[in-house]
């Protein structure tokens, strides 16, 4: 039997770092919602007990380093499983971009795995797997949109945005996460986004208030250490995105867009400038 699992991309529509924690992880405040481009899953049982990874990219790992064997064998050690997986990989989100491809690819292997071994795990259990795994699993396990705090992994499921369009553009460089939390300093933010007015303008419905209310203070590091994602995200706002903000730590730069008939025109301004560009829906 094979079982398929779509692992869609996440934004943040806003990040605040809060204060770096005593396990050097740093508290977070986010709101987190997940777009229309995603890796896509293929998982067959094998009788041998063994994990196996394909991909048709070449440039993730397919070893133990991968974020699909770690949930594999997470869920096989945890449950007893005595089966193995086969689990092919098929890439379409950027890699190392912060739109939580691996974390989604993991997060998928859970929800996989629960239904072709019939483990009848329910979803905060999975949620609470995903945890060891990544900060971000969690939220892709279950998707939507969601006020992550802790570290990422405290869970608050909100209303979805105002649907639009989501313009993605990635230029060939790859940022750590762990990088870019090293050189956050929580004393140099200026203006801290607020997640109460980012709910509140979603609940609102109003496309324009969650476009005032975007913001990341991750992007000041990315930023400075990249001014090309700058000129980058000062290209899309002047071809008319309504709202512009990176994502996670980056390097991935989004747009919202509320009029189909301006999509085209941001898309291919930004083709001109940057090979990686993407205009997706919001998954919502
Ligand atoms: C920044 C965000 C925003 O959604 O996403 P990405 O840019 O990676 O997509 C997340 O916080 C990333 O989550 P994730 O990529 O799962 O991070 P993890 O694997 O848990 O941690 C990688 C490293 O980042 C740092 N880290 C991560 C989360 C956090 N709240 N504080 C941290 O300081 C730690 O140094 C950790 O060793
Ligand atoms: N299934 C996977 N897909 C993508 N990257 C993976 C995967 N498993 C492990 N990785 C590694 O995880 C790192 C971060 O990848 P990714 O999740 O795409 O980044 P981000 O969290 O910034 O969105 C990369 O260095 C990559 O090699």
């Amino acid at each position: 039997m094979k079982i398929y699992e779509k692992a869609p991309a996440k934004i943040n529509l806003m990040l605040d770092v809060l204060h770096k924690r005593p396990d050097g992880y740093h508290e977070v405040e986010m709101i987190m919602t997940m777009v229309d481009l995603a890796d896509r899953l293929e998982m067959e049982e094998l009788p041998r007990d063994t994990i196996i990874i394909s991909s048709q990219a070449g440039y993730i790992p397919l070893d133990e380093k991968n974020l699909a064997f770690q949930a594999a064998r997470l869920i096989k050690d945890r449950y007893n499983v005595r089966s193995g997986v086969y689990i092919h990989l098929d890439k379409k989100i950027p890699v190392a971009a912060g739109l939580a491809g691996g974390s989604s690819d993991a997060a998928a292997t859970l929800r996989g795995l629960n239904r072709l071994w019939n483990l009848g795990i329910s979803p905060e259990e999975l949620q609470l797997l995903g945890a060891e795994l990544g900060s971000d699993v969690p939220f892709c396990v279950t998707g939507g949109t969601a006020l992550a705090t802790g570290r990422g992994e405290k869970l608050t499921p909100i209303a979805n945005p105002p649907q639009c369009w989501v313009i993605l553009a990635k230029l060939p460089i790859n940022v750590s996460t762990a990088d870019v939390y090293g050189r956050f300093r929580v004393q140099q933010i200026q203006q801290h986004p607020s997640a109460a007015a980012m709910q509140g303008a979603i609940e609102s419905g109003s496309f324009a208030a969650v476009c005032n209310q975007l913001g990341n203070v991750l992007e000041d590091v990315t930023l400075q250490l990249y001014p090309e994602v700058a000129q980058l995200r000062e290209t899309m706002m002047r071809l008319g995105a309504d709202g512009v903000l990176m994502s996670g730590s980056g390097p991935t730069v989004f747009g919202l867009v509320s009029k189909e008939s301006k999509v085209a025109r941001i898309y291919n301004g930004l083709r001109g400038f940057c090979k990686e560009v993407y205009a997706v829906r919001m998954l919502t």
